[in-house]
């Protein structure tokens, strides 16, 4: 009996080790989180205490312990208001004591990861006096899998996940455009098919430039409205995207003189406030090599380069309204590449950098809007491709890693979802010619005789 009770916690303790190598995520739903929890519980007022977030008791309660010569009372933790396990690791909620503030907690974090025995511990305040702990039990960047039935709305997408464990959004509609760096083999492409991917099935134009011949963009060619694989075709793409842009200006204006005579009625600032049957489908246009748009030789070359950044530049200060929004890639992105480039990236709000050669293209991401996301960008490790820091406007960051898509999902994908390619007349001379589906049956039938991909 004991030999079979001692080969049993064997055989568990084996396999809890093995899990923990090979497979975390597997290790953590089963082992990984009740103890974990346990730890975090059992050793909870200890650290605190050891951390430095504790406060003492208040006088009245110390006097009261004197008067009745009883043991003075333990300084105070937060108060745990909720301890809620996840797929990746444990959520604790705090509520602070007077004194206390999430500052404090923050600047712990570091002393809280290797005291819980986590793998990482982030910490945000959720509200005057209360932070959140996010505490990851294992490495979730090291081998991506998004949770199932993750959330997706109009022009929000799950694009990667953070390091602690939530899953991270590409948002057009609060943050309009972004721009991608990193060197060659960072990773670049794979975040950018993803990003592919998942716009396929909104309802979206999705407009492509990929001077490096096509190889990125032009396989998912069934899903696109419209590509150009060289700088001359790129320069009249984009004059007819501005020309689409003034467009829906015009239709807003129009919309805007009808509802401006009705009281009460909303007026529109954007596409997003039109009447449903009125709005035009929102643009992506995603740029990949942006310094092939830049480089040039000739004076030629140098005209068509001005007519491109200008394009941009337009792009990105007047299009979030008419719903174009920008995704721009590239391996370096600054004031090297020419005039206007400056003024082009600061109108990117969104800034994703994989792994960098130096500190100066770290900067050209991070330098004008969050410096603190500069060093932890030149730190990304050269064996882990894919792995990017994240940051916007508001100077906050984050270390996120896409999944490892490969190119066949994203061209099933757009395959899938080729009926969704919306009608845009301005742009019909750049659609792509593709032969027809080889496995037509798997495809969705067409929307509209307009919207076939094929031509
Ligand atoms: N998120 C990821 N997870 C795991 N592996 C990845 C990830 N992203 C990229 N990789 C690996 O890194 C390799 C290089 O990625 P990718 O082609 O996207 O780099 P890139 O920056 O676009 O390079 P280049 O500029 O030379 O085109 C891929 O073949 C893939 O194996």
């Amino acid at each position: 009996m004991e030999w079979l009770i001692l080969s049993t916690v064997v055989v568990v303790v084996a396999l809890a080790g093995l899990l923990r190598w090979r497979r975390p995520a597997w290790y953590w739903l089963t082992f990984g989180v009740v103890l974990a929890t346990l730890r975090v519980l059992g050793r909870y007022s200890s650290v605190m205490d050891a951390c430095g977030l504790t406060v003492p008791p208040p006088r009245w309660r110390l006097a009261i312990a004197r008067m009745a010569s009883r043991p003075v009372p333990e300084p105070r933790a937060p108060r745990i208001l909720r301890l809620r396990p996840t797929r990746t690791g444990l959520v604790l909620r705090l509520g602070l004591r007077p004194g206390q503030d999430a500052f404090d907690v923050a600047a712990s974090c570091d002393r809280l990861r290797h005291s819980f025995g986590m793998h990482g511990v982030a910490s945000r305040e959720i509200r005057s006096g209360v932070v959140e702990l996010r505490m990851t039990g294992y490495d979730v960047l090291k081998r991506v899998q998004m949770p199932a039935g993750v959330e997706r709305s109009t022009m929000r997408l799950p694009v990667a996940l953070r390091e602690d464990g939530a899953v991270h959004y590409r948002d057009y509609r609060t943050t309009p455009h972004a721009l991608t760096i990193g060197a060659t083999k960072s990773g670049k492409s794979v975040y950018q098919r993803n990003l592919v991917a998942e716009l396929a099935a909104q309802e979206v134009a999705l407009i492509g430039i990929d001077c490096k011949q096509g190889v990125e963009l032009f396989p998912l060619a069934r899903r696109f409205s419209a590509l150009a694989d060289n700088p001359d075709t790129a320069a009249d793409l984009l004059d007819a995207l501005i020309a689409h842009m003034e467009g829906v200006y015009q239709l807003i204006r129009a919309e805007q003189r009808i509802t401006a005579d009705t009281p009460d009625a909303d007026i529109a600032a954007d596409i997003w406030d039109l009447p449903d049957h009125l709005r035009p489908v929102p643009v992506v246009v995603l740029v990949d090599e942006v310094a092939e748009l830049a480089l040039f030789a000739t004076k030629e070359e140098e005209k068509r380069r001005d007519r491109i950044i200008t394009a941009l530049a337009r792009l990105a200060q007047l299009g979030r309204a008419a719903g174009i929004y920008l995704e721009i890639c590239g391996q370096r992105f600054g004031s090297e590449l020419g005039k206007g480039i400056t003024m082009l990236r600061a109108q990117l709000s969104v800034r994703t950098a994989h792994r960098v050669n130096d500190e100066t293209s770290a900067n050209m991401a991070f330098g004008d809007i969050a410096p603190d996301a500069v060093l932890a960008t030149v730190q990304i490790p050269v064996d882990s491709p894919g792995l990017a820091i994240t940051g916007d406007a508001s100077g906050g960051w984050a270390r996120i890693r896409t999944p490892h898509t490969s190119l066949r999902t994203a061209v099933n994908a757009c395959n899938t979802y080729a009926h969704l390619v919306p009608d845009l007349p301005g742009l019909a001379a750049f659609r792509p010619a593709v032969a027809p589906l080889v496995h037509p049956a798997k495809v969705p039938a067409p929307a509209s005789a307009g919207s076939s991909a094929t031509a």
